[in-house]
């Protein structure tokens, strides 16, 4: 026997959550105007400086915060959809900002992770090549790139991006999804401006150590350092061996860790705020 379905309300009890919802709404409604007003006096102030609005630590910061504190029956990842709406309008209210997408093609998962993170008042162009993503933003079409994620295999010689990124011009700032998916596509995202700390980061170190050196030497000397390996790439490429590694924490230009290294030469590409678990299926 099916269920009996929950009998429905009386019109008047209708009426009265719905004035509650437009009582809330209107409250939600002021906040929002007057957010928006906070946002355009940190546009207008010094204290932020130059460059371009985005700041993908602060945003993670405040998610991660909201998050901390959110409870009932708004799942989270929606809470996060909704707050990256607004991030993207105060964005918008400090500066044009423009995406430009590696995406081999429109349908592709990678285009779906940009729509959502940037929303889908911002304007967005899909590039066929990282390479090509990546002058959109030197020229300045564009703020910030969507790319893929570093892979041993499926890189290429025409895919390895970070291999030639011009740092510190151009950093990693973020990784999307921020609200974690496993076993589905990832992105970072590459702007024209620093990567701001979130609390709780991962930074990407580009390493050219000798040829052929060994995966377990690699781990040993970053440990011996005092760095702590979250993930390891190594890229072998004609007399080249390249290493990424992820580095648990905010690396800064400077870091007498990285001065420890045997190899002269590691670079930061950036940093991302580690992301957030999902809800639970
Ligand atoms: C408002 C700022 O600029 C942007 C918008 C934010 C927001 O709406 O909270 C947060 C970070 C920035 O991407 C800021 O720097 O705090």
């Amino acid at each position: 026997m099916p269920d009996s379905p929950t009998p429905a309300p009386a019109e008047a009890e209708i009426a009265a959550l719905r004035a509650e919802i437009d009582r809330l709404d209107d409250a939600m409604h002021d906040l929002l105007m007057r957010r928006s007003e906070v946002v355009g006096r940190l546009a207008g102030s010094r204290a932020k400086g130059s460059g371009p609005p985005l700041r993908p630590g602060r945003e993670a910061a405040v998610l991660r915060r909201l998050l901390a504190r959110h409870a009932g029956p708004l799942p989270r990842d929606r809470l996060v959809r909704i707050w990256r709406e607004i991030f993207q309008a105060s964005t918008a209210i400090q500066g044009a900002f423009s995406a430009a997408v590696y995406s081999p093609d429109a349908a592709s998962a990678h285009a779906a992770l940009a729509r959502e993170h940037f929303g889908p008042a911002t304007p967005m162009r899909v590039h066929p090549t990282p390479a090509r993503a990546l002058a959109a933003v030197s020229a300045g079409e564009a703020s910030a790139a969507v790319l893929p994620v570093p892979s041993e295999d499926g890189d290429g010689v025409e895919g390895a991006w970070w291999a030639r990124l011009d740092v510190p011009r151009l950093q990693v700032v973020a990784r999307l999804p921020f609200v974690a998916r496993p076993g589905e596509a990832e992105a970072l995202v590459v702007a024209p401006v620093a990567p701001d700390p979130s609390g709780q980061d991962r930074s990407l170190l580009l390493i050219e150590t000798e040829p052929g050196a060994a995966r377990g030497r690699i781990s040993q000397a970053l440990a011996d350092a005092g760095l702590a390996v979250a993930g390891l790439l190594v890229t072998r490429a004609e007399a080249t061996t390249r290493v990424i590694a992820e580095i648990d924490g905010f690396l800064k230009p400077g870091d007498s860790r990285i001065a420890a290294l045997p190899w002269s030469r590691c670079t930061i590409l950036g940093a991302y705020a580690v992301p957030v678990a999902g809800d639970a299926p």
